[in-house]
């Protein structure tokens, strides 16, 4: 059988970024995803919106949710400072192996985490598993559907501090109305909307950041 996207996007990788070089993994997926095959990566535009807001957050504990090809988890953990880390949860192992190739590609394994699993199930377990109290920064990437029960199951596991930036791609394309509407009628939530373009095209789609209040 032929390959899949993902083993393709990390061929791409291999033949045109650099070992231990995390900008030039990053520019190779964004070029093969441009130019070659579109692939669900948050991509150079809304991504630049991410770095942006993690160099003002500057989190401790960070925590991913929908890894995929370990695009975000890249693009984040290279930002981490020294004795930071990233938990990434994804639960197809097809997707799991690709973004672990990815991840020691550019050189950052050892700052990165995945675990597989539905979120659902790992959130719960992440206090005993990791030794953590909380995250300081949230990337929700899964299915849009999920955001807001995860975010629900993220307050109740004690997960979420006050400062807590959570950072949700994909509220415009393909959409997550519901947890726009949660985020942004919560009184536990300051939330604002970062417009930018859906990955790799000229639609429309943008980012929310929603700061937990406690
Ligand atoms: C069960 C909870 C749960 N637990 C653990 N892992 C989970 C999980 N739910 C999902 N995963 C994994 O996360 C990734 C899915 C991500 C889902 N993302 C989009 O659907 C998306 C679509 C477009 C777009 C597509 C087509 C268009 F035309 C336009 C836009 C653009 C985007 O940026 C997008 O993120 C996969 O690796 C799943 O295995
Ligand atoms: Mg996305």
């Amino acid at each position: 059988t032929g390959s899949s996207r993902p083993q393709r996007m990390l061929k791409a990788v291999q033949k045109n970024a650099t070992k231990g070089d995390p900008q030039s993994v990053i520019s190779a997926i964004d070029y093969y995803c441009r130019h070659k095959e579109w692939a669900m990566n948050v991509g150079d535009e809304k991504g630049l919106i991410l770095d942006s807001v993690l160099t003002e957050v500057n989190p401790s504990m960070a925590l991913e949710l929908g890894t995929y090809c370990g695009y975000s988890s890249v693009r984040i953990a290279r930002l981490l400072s020294p004795n930071s880390k990233l938990i990434t949860v994804e639960f197809n192992p097809a997707f799991a192996a690709i973004a672990r190739q990815i991840i020691a590609y550019a050189g950052l394994q050892d700052k990165v985490t995945i675990v597989e699993g539905p979120s659902a199930d790992l959130i719960p377990k992440m206090k005993e598993r990791f030794g953590l109290k909380s995250f300081d920064f949230v990337f929700l990437d899964h299915w849009k559907d999920r955001y807001v029960p995860d975010t629900k199951l993220l307050e109740e596991c004690g997960l979420l501090k006050k400062g807590t930036v959570l950072l949700a791609d994909n509220v415009i394309c393909p959409g997550a109305p519901e947890y726009l509407k949660y985020v942004r009628n919560n009184p536990r939530y300051e939330s604002r909307y970062y417009k930018s373009y859906l990955e790799y095209t000229k639609a429309e789609d943008g980012l929310e950041k929603s700061v937990f209040l406690g």
